[in-house]
């Protein structure tokens, strides 16, 4: 599903605009009148004890007014009043003629001053009409103190229109204030920066309700800005094992994790791995653990690595990679999963960089593998074409060699500079997970959920996505269609017990499967009613 950034959907509506000659007044009119519908199947049948509709000083505002009207037609005895944050008078076009609308209608309407802040009985039904794809600047002032009153209302309901005021709607960051809707009704296409972290909290159930201009029958000129991953996209993806297929066919994948310490990650990629339909799993292990895998997963194949002769404890050494390197090829594996627990030693990152740079075949990198290529970044840069990095946000600031906290607030932004820097695929983890390529394709991943952040639950990604690269699967298509049943599994477990484990992922994933390709899974996020 297209996802279009603020600008982009100003040009567009400009365009067609023109083209189909539909006044803006329509289009106001359309989406106001679109939205009181969508309301009312929200909620209205709660009988609500007042509404206010909030209105800023733009268009956005403007559909507010037009909210109003047809609310206040429709349910005559609910008292509404309007509440202009701005000057009636600067009122531009469109917004203006509706103020004057509602004026002569009688709809109470009180302008709100700083020294008469606003505050909501209980009951209230709170339309925030304040900023949409129009805000250009950090909220502050007057309009701070709007927001920080509708986040504060209790036992209300808040409904965003097209976007919550204080969101950047290109990009998904927190201008200084947002308001958090229970509730966001998106105009005409979904703007690409509520589906991501941050802002993706602050929308509630996302809506969509058209205002009167056929986008989707507009293909050529609907800018590719991103997408939202859908069960319909990944749906050809899915693992299939052909009538004449045996193990080598299906896809062989090679795995380097796990050491002493931490044996489960190891356990956990191969297991991901298998269950995501690779034919078979082969395991770089140590001597030490090689006992523990057989015992483990019967279906693991080791490559068992040679002991370290001088040294008391096993560690990974620089010519492992070598072993590794021959392991793939006579094993004729398609793909290589590189990084969860292999800890963060010195010889460990000379090892890590050896097999990703000697590696016939391409995959994942991912945990101490990640770690290993932060320390040299600048040998690697533009020199991982065809591999797979999954950072979550603390890895990806060691990568570009900034905080955590700035990737945070910009997540888009920093998976494309990722990309860009290494020539790679970001899979950047995370609520709203992001996953871009060096061609600027950028896909955000509506599933998963809070149970998901735990230890291990990276490991089975990172076993999802080189299991179906090794089935033949792009590797932006591998990692798109991976995240999405990562995160899928969690919400389908999630509906059987409250906690999960990540061994509890891996065993999952064939039922997450079964419901994309029996077609028995709907996005929660949108509804299209
Ligand atoms: N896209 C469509 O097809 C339609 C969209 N509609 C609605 O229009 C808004 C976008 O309207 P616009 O007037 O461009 O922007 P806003 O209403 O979001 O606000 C702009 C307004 O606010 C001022 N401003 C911006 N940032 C700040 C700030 N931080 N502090 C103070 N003031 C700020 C700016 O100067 C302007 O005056 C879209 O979201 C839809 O809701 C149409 O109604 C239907 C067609
Ligand atoms: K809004």
């Amino acid at each position: 599903m297209k996802l279009i950034t603020s600008e982009s959907m100003q040009k567009l509506e400009k365009r067609l605009v023109e083209s189909y000659r539909i006044p803006t007044q329509l289009l106001m009119e359309n989406a106001g009148r679109n939205i009181v519908e969508k309301i009312e199947g929200i909620g209205m049948e709660k009988s609500w004890k007042q509404v206010a509709v909030i209105c800023g000083p733009g268009n956005n505002g403007g559909d507010g007014l037009v909210i109003a009207r047809h609310l206040n037609l429709r349910y005559p005895s609910l008292p509404i009043t309007i509440f202009l944050a701005g000057n009636p008078e600067r009122l531009k076009n469109d917004s203006a003629l509706n103020y004057e609308i509602c004026q002569r209608i009688g709809i109470p309407i009180q302008r709100v001053f700083p020294e008469n802040p606003l505050g909501f009985e209980p009951g209230t039904l709170i339309i925030d009409s304040l900023f949409g794809t129009g805000l250009s600047k950090n909220v502050e002032g007057i309009f701070q103190v709007v927001i920080d009153a509708i986040n504060e209302a209790k036992q209300s309901m808040i409904i965003a229109v097209d976007v919550p005021s204080g969101i950047d709607a290109t990009w998904g960051k927190i201008m200084g204030r947002a308001v958090k809707a229970h509730h966001t009704i998106t105009l005409g296409m979904i703007k690409r920066g509520l589906v991501v972290a941050p802002a993706r909290e602050y929308c509630g159930t996302i809506h969509l309700a058209d205002i009167g201009i056929p986008f989707d029958r507009e293909p050529g000129i609907v800018p590719q800005e991103g997408f939202l991953i859908t069960p319909d996209f990944i749906r050809p993806f899915l693992p299939e094992k052909a009538f004449l297929s045996n193990k080598i066919s299906t896809g062989v994948v090679m795995i380097v994790a796990g050491s002493p310490a931490m044996t489960g990650a190891g356990l956990l990629t191969c297991q991901a791995a298998y269950r995501s339909g690779a034919g078979m799993v082969i395991w770089a292990t140590n001597p030490q653990l090689a006992p523990l895998v057989k015992t483990s997963i019967p279906e693991v194949v080791s490559t068992i690595l040679s002991d370290n002769k001088n040294s008391f404890q096993w560690e990974y050494l620089p010519h492992h990679a070598d072993e590794i390197c021959k392991a793939i090829l006579q094993r004729k594996c398609r793909s290589i999963a590189i990084g969860p627990g292999l800890g963060s030693s010195w010889s460990s990152k000379y090892f890590i960089e050896k097999v990703i740079e000697k590696s016939p075949v391409k995959g994942v990198i991912d945990a101490d593998a990640l770690n290993a290529i932060a320390v040299n970044r600048e040998f690697w840069k533009n020199r991982l074409q065809g591999w797979i990095l999954t950072p979550h946000e603390g890895e990806m600031g060691r990568l570009l060699n900034r905080s955590a906290s700035s990737i945070a607030e910009n997540r888009i932004a920093a998976s494309c500079a990722l990309s860009q820097y290494f020539n790679c695929i970001t899979v950047l983890k995370g609520p709203g997970t992001i996953v871009v390529s060096p061609q600027g394709e950028i896909a955000i991943n509506p599933t998963g959920n809070p149970n998901l952040a735990t230890a291990g639950s990276g490991d089975v990604l990172t076993g999802i996505i080189a299991s179906l690269l090794a089935q033949g699967r792009s590797p932006f298509i591998s990692a798109v269609t991976g995240v999405f049943l990562h995160g899928l599994t969690a919400d389908l477990y999630q509906k059987q017990s409250p906690q999960l484990l990540a061994s509890d992922l891996a065993s999952y994933l064939p039922y997450a499967i079964k419901v994309v390709k029996n077609c028995e899974y709907r996005l929660p996020i949108v509804d299209r009613d």
